[in-house]
C-alpha cells in the first residue's frame, strides 16, 4: 500500500468551510466535502467539526462497521506521526515488554536461588 500523505494538523485546519471540508478521525484526514449532502447524521454536524479532529464525535454515535467502510473512500491522508494522538499501540508494546522483561528476569532470579538453595 502506498504510505498515506502527511498533514499536521495546521494543515487540516485550513480545510474548515463546507466548501473545503476535512476533518481528523483516529490519525486519519478525511475530505469529506462531497460526502457532507449524503452523510445519514445531516451535514450540520459535519460542517461543525470542519478542519477538526472529530474522533471522539465519530465515536460517540457508535457508527456502523458500513460507515467505516464507507469512510476509507475519503481518506487523503494521515496526521504527522508527531502529532499522532493514538500512539497508543506503541505504549501497549511498551507495557508488554516491561512486563515479559520482568516476568524473564523474575524466573531468572527463581532458578538461581533454586540453584543456590540446592547446594
Ligand atoms: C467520514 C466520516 C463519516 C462517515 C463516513 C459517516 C457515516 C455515517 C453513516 C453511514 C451513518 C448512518 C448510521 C450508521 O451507519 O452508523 C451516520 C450517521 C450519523 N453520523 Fe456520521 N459519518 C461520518 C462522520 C460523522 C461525524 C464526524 C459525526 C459527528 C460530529 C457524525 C454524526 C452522525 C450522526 C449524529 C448520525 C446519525 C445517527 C442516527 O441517526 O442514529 N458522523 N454517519
Amino acid at each position: 500500500m502506498a504510505a498515506l500523505k502527511q498533514y499536521s494538523y495546521a494543515e487540516v485546519a485550513k480545510h474548515n468551510t463546507p466548501a473545503d471540508l476535512w476533518m481528523v478521525i483516529d490519525d486519519k484526514v478525511y475530505d469529506v466535502t462531497k460526502f457532507q449532502n449524503e452523510h445519514p447524521g445531516g451535514e450540520e454536524v459535519l460542517i461543525e467539526m470542519a478542519g477538526k479532529d472529530a474522533t471522539n464525535e465519530f465515536n460517540d454515535v457508535g457508527h456502523s462497521t458500513d460507515a467505516k467502510a464507507q469512510m476509507k473512500q475519503f481518506v487523503v491522508g494521515e496526521i504527522i506521526e508527531a502529532e499522532r494522538k493514538k500512539n497508543v499501540s506503541k505504549q501497549d508494546w511498551q507495557q508488554t515488554a516491561i512486563i515479559a522483561g520482568s516476568a524473564l528476569a523474575l524466573g531468572l532470579g527463581l532458578v538461581l536461588l533454586y540453584k543456590a538453595l540446592k547446594k
